[in-house]
């Protein structure tokens, strides 16, 4: 069986600093696997490693089967739409309106005449205004997205993956501006759609309370180590909690 995601030695460093130390992790289809650790730990490049955005010092990576640089640019850029991520900074336009951040999403599948049109008259407007009424925000999609709250932001950002429909879902910590309903809501948002198609959700997350409800299996880093890998129904209640408490 083909991982999803696959990490096999994998250094990361830059400059002087180790961001992660000889790394391995194999993600199956169907699994959503939580990240966790202290601040500082490795878990956004992790992430960054995954989705090609930062290349091993040392080590290789396999996303859906194929090594990022090895790719040409036309492949890279065919991954690319298969992979959703939400980032930490949410990367999003501000000074555009929302239902363009939300197609922002599609670009990678788009010619870009397609993508310049789509400035000019949304395209897919009906899948957009979905996502957004997903994510509660149907009555947004024509304001500016710096006009939105960091809650309504990060909800965009889940709005624009519903859109890209990827097979791997690596989302940094994107419950962390929103209330605990609108988590556990978001956080089966971003798994279900990936897992029906056979692929995976990794995610940074801070609170033991969503871990335990939306992944099957986590991931410790401690100082850029895999210090724990255990099924989440293998922990004990207090276990995470500890860990947690150990990383911070
Ligand atoms: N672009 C960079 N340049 C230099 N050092 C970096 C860079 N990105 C990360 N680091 C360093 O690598 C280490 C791991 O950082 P990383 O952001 O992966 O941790 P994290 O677990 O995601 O932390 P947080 O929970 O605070 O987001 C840290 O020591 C950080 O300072």
């Amino acid at each position: 069986m083909t991982a999803v995601l696959r990490l096999d030695g994998v250094t990361v460093r830059f400059g002087g600093t180790t961001a992660l130390a000889g790394v391995d992790l194999a993600v199956g289809p169907g699994e959503r696997v939580a990240v966790v650790g202290a601040s500082g730990a490795g878990k956004s490049t992790l992430l960054a490693v995954a989705n090609g955005a930062v290349p091993p010092t040392a080590g290789t990576v396999r996303v859906l089967g194929a090594d990022p640089a090895a790719l040409s640019g036309r492949e890279r850029r065919r991954l690319r739409a298969r992979v959703g991520t939400v980032h930490q900074a949410l990367e999003l336009v501000g000074r555009l309106r929302v239902v363009h951040d939300v197609n922002a999403g599609r670009l990678a599948q788009w010619s870009a005449a397609r993508a310049a049109w789509s400035l000019v008259r949304p395209q897919g407007l009906p899948e957009v205004l979905a996502a957004l009424e997903q994510v509660g925000l149907a009555d947004r999609a024509f304001e500016r997205t710096e006009r939105l709250s960091g809650g309504q932001r990060q909800r965009v950002a889940i709005a624009r993956l519903l859109v890209q429909q990827p097979d791997l879902v690596l989302a940094d910590e994107p419950a962390s501006a929103l209330d605990p309903v609108l988590a556990d809501r978001v956080l089966t948002l971003l798994g279900e759609p990936a897992l029906a198609r056979g692929g995976a959700l990794v995610a940074a997350l801070h609170d033991p309370g969503l871990v335990r409800r939306h992944c099957d299996r986590v991931v410790g880093l401690a100082e850029g180590r895999v210090v724990l890998d255990r099924p989440v129904a293998a922990l004990s209640a207090t276990d995470l909690a500890e860990f947690y408490g150990a990383a911070t």
